[in-house]
C-alpha cells in the first residue's frame, strides 16, 4: 500500500510554513495549533470534514485571514496580506468579473502588478489560456462558458502570475462528476509540465489521493492535525484499484475512526520526494 505517515524530522527549508496556526472568528475557533510545511513542487492537500477549517487555513495562507496565534511564512517572510506570490482559485464560478472577457480576466492581475505592459500581459494571457485548453474563447464572456471552462479561466489567471504557491479551495467541488475528473486530470497534466507548488483544499478523500503527493488530515472542528501522509501519485486510472480503495479506507479510519496501528508506516510504502522525512 502506498501511504506513509510522515515523521517530523528536520530538513530543507519549506517554501510555505504554517507554524502553530490558530484561526478564530469572534468566539469561534476554526483551527487549533496547526503546523505543516509545503516544499517547492509539492501538491499539498488539506483534507478534512466540513467545518474543520481547511478553507480558513487556505485563506490565512492567501493573507485574507490573520492568525489569532502562530504564523504562516512564504520563503521565510511572514504572510501579512494578499500578494501576487499566492494566487487563489476558489470553488465559486462567480470569481471571474462577468463584464470582462476571458482574455481580460486573465490579463487583469498581470496589469494590476504594473510590471508588464498591456501588450505583454495580452501575450502572456493568451499563452496561459492556450495551456488550459481554451484557445478560441479569448473573447468570450464568463456567462457563455460552462463551469469547467470558468475554472480553467481561473486557473489560467492564477498561473499566468507565476505564483510561488497556487492555492486552490475545492476548485472542482461544484462541477459534475465527469467534469471534475477531467479537471483533476488536467491539473495533473499541468503540474507534470510546470511543477508548480500547490496547496489544495478538499473534503474528498478520492480527490486528495488523485491530486496530492502529500496530505494533511485535519480533525473536526476546531481543525487540528490528525496525521500527515505521503502518498504515491494515484492517477485517475488507478482510482478503482484495490490499492486505491485500501488507501481511501485507511484515510477514512484516520479521519473518523481508530488511530492505533494506522500510525505505523506501511511496509513497502514509498517516500514522497519532498516530504520532511525524506530530507537529508
Ligand atoms: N467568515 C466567517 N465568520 C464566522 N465563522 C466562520 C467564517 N468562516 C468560517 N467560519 C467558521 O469557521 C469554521 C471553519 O470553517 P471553514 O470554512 O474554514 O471550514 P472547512 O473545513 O473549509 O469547511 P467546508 O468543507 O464546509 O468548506 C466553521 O465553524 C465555520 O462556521
Amino acid at each position: 500500500m502506498s501511504l506513509q505517515i510522515v515523521s517530523p524530522t528536520g530538513g530543507i527549508a519549506p517554501l510555505l510554513r504554517a507554524d502553530g496556526v490558530s484561526l478564530e472568528y469572534g468566539h469561534t475557533r476554526a483551527t487549533h495549533d496547526v503546523s505543516f510545511d509545503v516544499y517547492r513542487g509539492d501538491r499539498f492537500v488539506l483534507l478534512g470534514p466540513s467545518g474543520c477549517g481547511k478553507s480558513s487555513l487556505l485563506k490565512a495562507a492567501a493573507g485574507f485571514v490573520k492568525p489569532a496565534a502562530g504564523s504562516i511564512t512564504v520563503n521565510g517572510a511572514q504572510v501579512l496580506g494578499p500578494g501576487p506570490d499566492r494566487m487563489v482559485v476558489f470553488q465559486e464560478f462567480d470569481q471571474l468579473p462577468p463584464w470582462k472577457t476571458v482574455l481580460e480576466n486573465v490579463m487583469f492581475p498581470l496589469l494590476m502588478t504594473r510590471r508588464v505592459s498591456r501588450h505583454e500581459a495580452g501575450e502572456r494571457a493568451a499563452h496561459w489560456i492556450a495551456k488550459v485548453g481554451l484557445s478560441g474563447f479569448e473573447h468570450a464572456h464568463p456567462h457563455t462558458l460552462s463551469g469547467g471552462m470558468k475554472q480553467r479561466v481561473a486557473i489560467a489567471r492564477a498561473l499566468a502570475m507565476q505564483p510561488e504557491v497556487l492555492l486552490m479551495d475545492e476548485p472542482f467541488a461544484a462541477l459534475d462528476a465527469l467534469t471534475r475528473r477531467k479537471m483533476q486530470e488536467e491539473l495533473g497534466r499541468l503540474w507534470e509540465e510546470l511543477r508548480f507548488t500547490l496547496l489544495f483544499v478538499t473534503h474528498s478523500i478520492e480527490e486528495a489521493l488523485v491530486v496530492g503527493n502529500r496530505i494533511l488530515l485535519l480533525s473536526p472542528h476546531p481543525g487540528q492535525v490528525r496525521a500527515e501522509l505521503n502518498s504515491h501519485q494515484f492517477d485517475l486510472a488507478s482510482a478503482g484499484s484495490a490499492e486505491f480503495q485500501a488507501a481511501t479506507q485507511r484515510i477514512h479510519r484516520l479521519l473518523f475512526g481508530e488511530r492505533r496501528s494506522d500510525t505505523a508506516p506501511d511496509r513497502g510504502a514509498s517516500q514522497a520526494p519532498h516530504g520532511r522525512s525524506a530530507a537529508p
